[in-house]
């Protein structure tokens, strides 16, 4: 496990609910810290009967037991990076959002988990507007993808150009940092390169792209848990916003490679996050990254 300049084992928590089938939710999550090196717990919110077929079932955890397991990680083995992901009521939000507050701690990742990629909704409709006034002006990295930032900024978005207009609405609310991800864009929203799937990142005024080639696969099953999972624990290393996106994105696109051709479940398969961790990069902000071949290059657009 990696440790900080303080010595001690870097802890990150994610608040998110659990998957049966193990490839998104809490497990996606725990996998990902522990192949990045860093020490996950968890507090759950939920239990989803899932599988890769789709949800069959929810079972919420009452607010009183989510903020006892919060208390639990607390006072016991301390916290010094947060994500969360599937908060299912607005009473949980509550609860997550007054105790991120009371412990007043700077990295805080949301991923705004809203639907299942087999349509069933993971987050109460009524409770949008409590993630966006309660949740948001906490969080340091928000990680829409772009059916969720529809939600977050209130319209719908129909090509590239809109992202960045979303992506500037949903900063407004509070987070230091957006990314829109690129798994539900049309391949005509990139001009010149339908083949890529790119994320792009708001931070400080400017804009960054991540890309890689888009895998010919319908198992991504856990992509976004797995991805904001990953900046969680590079932030929580110590790496700055861009790294941290950089090296999650360069790790999803290796996780889903190896996810195509194995044979986990009937349906959308999970992502695989044996995957390996990618070299470390120093991006710069306002480029367009390609990562081929295993390496990142910066190319013009
Ligand atoms: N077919 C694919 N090939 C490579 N990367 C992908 C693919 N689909 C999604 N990704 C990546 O997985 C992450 C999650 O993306 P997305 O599917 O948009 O989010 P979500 O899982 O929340 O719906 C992003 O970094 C995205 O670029
Ligand atoms: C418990 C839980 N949390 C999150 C997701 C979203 O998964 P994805 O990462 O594929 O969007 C899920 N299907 N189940």
């Amino acid at each position: 496990m990696i440790r900080t300049d303080q010595g001690h084992v870097v802890r990150a928590l994610t608040i998110a609910g659990s998957d049966s089938g193990g490839g998104a939710g809490i497990q996606a999550d725990l996998k990902t810290m522990h192949q990045f090196q860093v020490y996950g717990m968890s507090v759950l919110t939920s239990l989803t009967a899932q599988n890769t077929n789709g949800v069959q079932g929810i079972y919420e955890v009452t607010p009183e037991f989510v903020r006892l397991q919060l208390e639990s990680v607390y006072t016991d083995l301390g916290i010094d990076v947060v994500k969360t992901g599937m908060l299912v009521n607005t009473k949980i939000i509550h609860t997550v959002a007054s105790f991120l507050r009371e412990i007043d701690i700077e990295k805080v990742v949301v991923d705004p988990v809203m639907v299942a990629k087999g349509g069933t909704p993971l987050l109460r409709q009524e409770s949008v507007e409590i993630l966006k006034d309660e949740l948001l002006p906490l969080a340091m990295v928000i990680t829409p993808n772009v059916v969720e930032a529809e939600e977050l900024c209130g319209y719908s978005i129909r090509d590239f150009e809109d992202c960045h207009r979303a992506a500037i609405d949903i900063a407004a609310l509070g987070p230091r940092a957006v990314i829109v991800k690129g798994g539900h864009m049309p391949p005509d929203w990139i001009k010149d390169a339908p083949n890529l799937v790119v994320d792009l990142v708001y931070v400080g005024g400017e804009f960054t792209y991540f890309a890689s080639e888009r895998v010919d696969t319908y198992k991504t099953h856990g992509t976004g848990c797995t991805f904001s999972s990953a900046i969680t624990s590079m932030l929580a290393r110590g790496a700055s916003i861009l790294e941290s996106v950089g090296m999650a994105k360069a790790f999803i696109y290796e996780a889903v490679k190896r996810a195509k051709t194995w044979d986990v479940g009937a349906g959308h398969g999970p992502t695989d996050q044996s995957a390996p961790i990618p070299a470390r990069f120093e991006p710069m902000s306002s480029a367009f990254y390609v990562f081929r071949n295993g390496r990142w290059n910066e190319e013009s657009r």
